[in-house]
């Protein structure tokens, strides 16, 4: 374990405030970064964040900020938790207000729509050497509800910086929350971007009432999907295979936790898109990524299927049993249909 460090969390939501937990638990002194002046002063109060987490009291070395440069100030590590689309403003805010190089930790998971950037290449873009020493990405199957009960946790630190990775793993890594280290930045951040995506449609198949065998099918055709454009980005497909590929896909896809899958089983139930976001008044980072992926998907070649349903659900108001009976009657295909160019020809034989 890393000794005593001062970590600020940026985003007091579940899962800033859960890894401001388990920083306390390890020892270091956490300030949580709130945008909201009240949430800061009842956290203070009451050492809980009853919003996001519930009958959850936090360790007494974490403290709530409102001030961003207050928050930051004297930090070693600056770990950026608020949902995907609000990176880059917040990145911009600190880089006004940051004076020396800290390292940079996201724990965000999505694509930017348009730009098609990575959360690292908007932190990358948005802030400069003398903000950022270096950048790990933290993802994995990891329910913020979960982890507050200190039930065990896996994750993985991603950078193309071994010290950087391992000073996060240190930092985090405890008797409950175990971290690895990995350098392919691109296929953890793909894996843990595109598995909303799927457990969007985990949700909308058991909101169907179909069964088990449509989820398995989801959640290994989805990987297919996945690791179809991430190695066609760049990434290492064995990384598919990880705790950010299929460990994300099934604690996403499965857990009644999941934000994805609970908007997803309301859509499947009949529930419009507007009405399904205000209900969960949470982020659901699946709709903003199927954007992204849709547009990936279109511009790179790449046949995503299941995406390209969940596209024409979310933004073109197709039924989704309408979906469902596409997807099936899709012409059929070998089951490494696309990967085989990557990976060889011998796969086929
Ligand atoms: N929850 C989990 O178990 C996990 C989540 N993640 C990822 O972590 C990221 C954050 O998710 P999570 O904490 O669950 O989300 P929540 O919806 O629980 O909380 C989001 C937090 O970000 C704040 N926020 C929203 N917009 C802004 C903004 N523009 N500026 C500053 N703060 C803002 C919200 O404030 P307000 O209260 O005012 O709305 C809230 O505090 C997501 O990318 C998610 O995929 C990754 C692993 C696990
Ligand atoms: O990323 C997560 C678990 O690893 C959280 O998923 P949801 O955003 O769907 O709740």
């Amino acid at each position: 374990m890393e000794t005593n460090q001062r970590v600020a969390v940026i985003g007091a939501g579940s899962w800033g405030t859960a890894l401001a937990l388990v920083l306390g638990d390890n020892g270091h002194d956490v300030n949580l970064w709130t945008h909201n002046k009240d949430q800061m002063a009842l956290i203070n109060d009451t050492n809980r964040n009853e919003r996001y987490l519930p009958d959850t009291d936090l360790p007494a070395s974490v403290k709530a900020y409102y001030e961003l440069e207050k928050a930051i100030e004297g930090v070693s590590t600056i770990v950026f938790a608020v949902p995907s689309k609000a990176i880059r403003e917040v990145a911009q805010n600190i880089e006004k207000v940051c004076k020396e190089p800290k390292v940079i930790v996201h724990v965000s998971k999505g694509i930017e729509p348009d730009s098609h950037l990575r959360i690292s290449e908007i932190l990358q873009q948005t802030l400069s050497e003398k903000t950022m020493k270096s950048m790990v990405v933290l993802s994995g199957p990891s329910h913020a509800e979960e982890v507050v009960k200190r039930h065990p946790t896996t994750v993985t630190a991603a950078s193309d910086q071994l010290n950087a990775s391992q000073f996060v793993q240190d930092l985090f890594m405890n008797q409950h929350f175990r971290v690895y280290t990995n350098s392919d930045v691109i296929g953890v951040e793909i894996g843990g971007a595109l598995k909303n995506i799927i457990a969007l449609a985990a949700g909308i198949s058991d909101g169907l009432g179909y069964g088990d065998n449509a989820k398995a099918a989801l959640i290994t055709r989805g990987l297919a999907e996945i690791a179809r454009l991430g190695t066609t980005l760049g990434a290492n497909p064995l990384t598919f295979s990880g705790l950010t590929g299929v460990g994300d896909l099934i604690v996403t896809c499965t857990s009644v936790h999941s934000r994805n899958w609970r908007a997803g089983n309301m859509l499947g139930k009949g529930k419009n898109l507007d009405e399904v976001l205000e209900t969960m008044g949470m982020v659901v980072e699946g709709v903003r990524t199927t954007k992204a992926a849709y547009q990936l998907a279109r511009k790179h070649k790449v046949s995503m299927p299941i995406v390209q349903a969940l596209h024409c659900i979310l933004f073109d108001d197709v039924d989704p049993k309408e979906a469902v009976d596409q997807l099936m009657s899709r012409m059929k295909t070998h089951e490494m249909e696309g990967l085989v160019d990557i990976l060889g020809e011998q796969i086929r034989n």
